[in-house]
């Protein structure tokens, strides 16, 4: 039988529609190899999943969600607005109990973290689920923006360098809880944070922009504001994953 996988964007504020284009576009390249078709298809021609891409702004909607997005914007007007809409406790039992897919983009990024340097005056409240402190506005102002090659390996190897968009984006400036080396156990509990993508600027050290713990994924630049589906389709992929293993993504491994 096919299974419909829903996933949502939170729209509260910022990149909404973008993401949804391009969620929708990165469903064509789901399929298996020999059947062309918008979602993953068996053998015999049935589909296994179909996709539904909605826009949550209601716990009743989030609970329809088997995967989630939140997008790039202000994340201290989304958290304003969330906590007003009784969906900040909703949004952590989704992605800290529920352990569905969630992957944050920029201020999303900032939501799922656990800490966040640079907050405004007072702090702001967050989602979490990843164990990471992201440090806000790490490249500048809303001018300072750019546009630069980054070299993502988890899209395969020798894949091209994805443009990445970043603006007044975070930077993961601490791995509170680092996925463990092979062979060595995290004595069960849950798997730490693995490292994506790393950006490297001029004379820069090299700054965190994409890391990934279990179910939650975050980046810290907008892969939705260029036409290259490539980590909308991995994620997905993610995605389809969690709803064969009944939600929890599981393993290290990309
Ligand atoms: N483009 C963005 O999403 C910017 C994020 C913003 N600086 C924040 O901290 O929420």
């Amino acid at each position: 039988m096919t299974k419909s996988i829903t996933v949502g964007v939170l729209a509260l504020q910022g990149g909404v529609i973008e993401h949804l284009n391009l969620l929708r576009k990165a469903t064509a390249h789901i399929s298996s190899a020999s059947s062309p078709t918008s979602t993953p298809q068996p053998p015999n021609g049935t589909p296994e999943f179909t996709f539904a891409f909605t826009e949550v702004r209601t716990a009743p909607q989030l609970a329809q969600c088997d995967a989630l997005i939140i997008p790039g914007g202000e994340s201290t007007t989304m958290a304003i607005v969330a906590r007003r809409l009784g969906l900040l406790d909703p949004l952590r039992e989704f992605v800290k109990i529920q352990h569905k897919p969630v992957w944050g983009t920029c201020a999303g990024l900032v939501m799922l973290a656990e800490q966040a340097a640079a907050t405004k005056q007072g702090g702001q409240e967050l989602v979490g689920g990843l164990d990471v402190r992201v440090l806000r506005n790490r490249f500048g102002t809303q001018i300072q923006s750019f546009v630069a090659p980054l070299e993502l390996p988890f899209l395969g190897e020798g894949a091209a360098p994805f443009r990445a968009v970043f603006i007044r984006a975070p930077v993961v400036e601490e791995v509170i809880a680092p996925a463990p080396v092979a062979g060595e156990g995290n004595g069960g509990e849950r798997e730490g944070v693995e490292v994506l993508g790393v950006f490297r600027g001029e004379g820069g050290e090299g700054d965190v922009v994409a890391v990934r713990q279990g179910n939650v994924f975050g980046t810290s630049f907008h892969p939705e504001l260029t036409d290259d589906v490539r980590i909308h389709v991995w994620w997905l992929g993610r995605v389809v994953e969690a709803a064969r293993h009944g939600g929890l993504v599981v393993g290290n491994g990309v």
